[in-house]
């Protein structure tokens, strides 16, 4: 769970190489970089800039002379700062700089760069390499810093799949811009899957312990109820049960897109590109900001024990969070997915909603009102309203603006939360799409059954809290939420006896929950006491500190 220092070698370093280095080069390099011949991490984020990545400082300039790349850092904000396994791990790094040939600056482009000797580890001349330090978690991937002073590669170091340098200095440019930013979709496309296992875990454990614990009652007399048994508890923890699922779901699909995309783009179409970017910008977001809170809500859910790492939930939440993040700030995501929106909505009003993707389509259709008595499909036409609404609100703002006179990026910025909104709202309604046609897919009828109900309680759960939005022009009236409302408490009741076996499904062993809550075999409270006194500072009665620091000031007559 703290990571692993070769996490990055795997996540990012081999599929830069696959996605981003030439068949030829790949001969040369992938065979080593599998068989783990040679160790990478993928360099990116500079001290000064991480989001921006038009404005990285780093710089790659082609010595035609010599037909070589020369890297370099040119102030300290260039240094690379923050890469996975750069600090001690890797010997090798994609190495993402502003590539200048004929002083010309064509952007980031993904260089191969040895940075430590294969035999004896050390760091090569011109080098500058380290750890940065201790951080909020993963503190077992040593995260890094890296300088370049006039360090030479060969021409044929840049990744050259898409793009190239010819000996001459010519450059042939990729068949779309942000081509390069490939490993980046690749994790985020896998983000939703595992943020989604973070927050299974972090439930297992929540779930299992509220069957353990016993406090109060319900009906006085009677033995004091287990937790769960709240609704409260219920209401805290069940509705993360159902994102737990739907996140897994939607991840699959954004992993499929992602395996799509890479075929495609080698038979020169990128059509595919924008419509991914802009999805996974969004479904990271999302779920990492909602896995964070689930997981939050869990170590609550578990009181005071919750709070001891012997519940290993806070050391869940600390990776977990991490996705807020890396791989692109949620804020700066989501103003990503805005763009697409805002596109969109200025294609129909142009008239062209046909050429709009089956993702945004519904942008361009009017829905009166809902009956969610029927099921399921109102419910999700009730969440293209409301993302609909605001995306239309939010757009319109945004080209009022620009009409007054606003400059372009002015009137983004204040637009900004409210374009942020939409793209939240989008990619719930994209979550829920995605759980209901999931769970329309599984064959087994008992199984159906069960999803179907974490699905109802997803739907009821997800418009309830939105209704802001939906009661702000009247769409559903109060008596459709108070049925809403109903709807969610019958659902938590009727998962409340499926509970266990829905997280038992994820299959944790004890070894990878690593929790004293959290086991399998219910033992919580035997289990607390030797964790406890396992304790380093149980090793012995009386701590050196004593004699040291407590018995001078008792003995003090101060
Ligand atoms: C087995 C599989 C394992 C997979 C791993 C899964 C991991 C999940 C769980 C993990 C569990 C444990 C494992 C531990 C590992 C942890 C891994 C952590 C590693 C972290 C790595 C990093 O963080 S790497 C660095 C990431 N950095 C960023 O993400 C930077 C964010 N910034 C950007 O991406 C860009 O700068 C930004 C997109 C914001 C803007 O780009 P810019 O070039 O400035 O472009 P704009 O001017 O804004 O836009 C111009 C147009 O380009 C379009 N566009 C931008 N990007 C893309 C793209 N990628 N694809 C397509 N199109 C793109 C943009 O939309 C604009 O279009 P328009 O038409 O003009 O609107
Ligand atoms: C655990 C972890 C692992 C990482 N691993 C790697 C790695 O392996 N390789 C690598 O290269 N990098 C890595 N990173 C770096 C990571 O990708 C960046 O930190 C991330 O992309 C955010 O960029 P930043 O730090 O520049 O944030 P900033 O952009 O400085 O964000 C600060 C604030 O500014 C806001 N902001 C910035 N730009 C805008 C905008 N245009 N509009 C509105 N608000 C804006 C943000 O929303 C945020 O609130 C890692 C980071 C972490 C935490």
């Amino acid at each position: 769970m703290e990571g692993h220092p070769l996490a990055l070698h795997d996540v990012m370093f081999i599929p830069a190489l696959v996605a981003q280095a030439s068949d030829e080069q790949n001969k040369k390099w992938l065979r080593r970089a599998q068989r783990r011949e040679i160790v990478g991490c993928y360099a990116q984020t500079e001290l000064g800039h991480g989001s921006n990545l038009r404005k990285l400082e780093t710089t790659a300039t082609y010595d035609v002379s010599t037909q070589e790349f020369v890297l370099h850092t040119p102030q300290i904000t260039s240094l690379k700062w923050w890469p996975g396994g750069l600090g001690k791990s890797s010997n090798y790094a994609v190495v993402v700089a502003n590539m200048i040939v004929k002083e010309k600056h064509l952007g980031p482009h993904s260089f191969l760069v040895q940075l430590r000797d294969e035999i004896t580890h050390q760091s090569l001349k011109g080098i500058t390499v380290g750890d940065i330090g201790p951080k909020l978690s993963f503190n077992a991937i040593d995260n890094g810093f890296l300088g370049f002073d006039n360090y030479r590669i060969p021409r044929t170091n840049l990744l050259m799949r898409h793009s190239r340098v010819e000996p001459d200095g010519t450059y042939v440019k990729p068949p779309h811009a942000k081509i390069n930013y490939s490993a980046m979709v690749r994790v985020r496309s896998h983000m939703a899957t595992g943020q989604g296992n973070f927050l299974a875990q972090a439930l297992t454990i929540a779930v299992r312990y509220s069957t353990v614990r016993r406090q109060g009652f319900i009906e006085s007399g009677e033995q004091e109820v287990k937790v769960l048994d709240y609704q409260t508890q219920q209401h805290r923890l069940f509705p993360s049960i159902a994102k737990a699922y739907a996140f897994t779901f939607a991840g699959y699909e954004t992993i499929r897109l992602y395996e799509q995309l890479l075929k495609e783009v080698d038979t020169g179409n990128v059509s595919l590109m924008a419509d991914l970017h802009a999805l996974t910008s969004g479904l990271k977001s999302v779920v990492t900001h909602q896995t964070a809170q689930g997981i939050e809500q869990a170590r609550m859910a578990c009181g005071g024990h919750g709070y001891s790492q012997a519940s290993y939930i806070s050391e869940i939440f600390g990776v977990a969070v991490g996705g807020c993040t890396y791989e692109g700030e949620n804020m700066v995501m989501l103003l990503q997915l805005a763009r697409y929106l805002v596109k969109s909505v200025e294609q129909i009003k142009a008239g062209e909603s046909g050429k709009l993707g089956p993702l945004v389509a519904y942008l361009a259709v009017k829905v009166d009102g809902v009956d969610l008595e029927k099921g399921v499909e109102e419910y999700m036409k009730a969440f293209q309203h409301v993302s609909r609404l605001q995306t239309w609100k939010a757009s319109e703002k945004f080209l009022k603006l620009l009409k007054s006179g606003e400059k372009r990026e002015v009137a983004w910025n204040k637009s900004s939360v409210e374009l942020t909104r939409a793209s939240r709202l989008h990619t719930r309604l994209y979550i829920a799409e995605t759980f209901k046609r999931s769970v329309q897919e599984v064959a087994d009828p008992r199984l159906k059954e069960v999803l179907t109900d974490l699905l109802h309680l997803h739907v009821n759960y997800e418009l309830l809290d939105m209704a802001t939005y939906a009661l702000e022009d009247g769409f559903l009236s109060s008596s459709q939420l108070d049925y809403v409302r109903d709807q969610l408490y019958f659902y938590l009741a009727k998962i409340r006896p499926n509970a266990v076996s829905l997280v038992d499904s994820w299959e944790f062993s004890d070894m990878q929950l690593r929790s004293v809550l959290g086991r399998r075999d219910g033992n919580v409270y035997e289990n607390l006491v030797a964790w406890a006194k396992a304790s380093p500072l149980n090793k012995t009665d009386v701590l050196p500190s004593v004699e040291k620091y407590l018995k001078p000031m008792m003995n003090s007559k101060l």
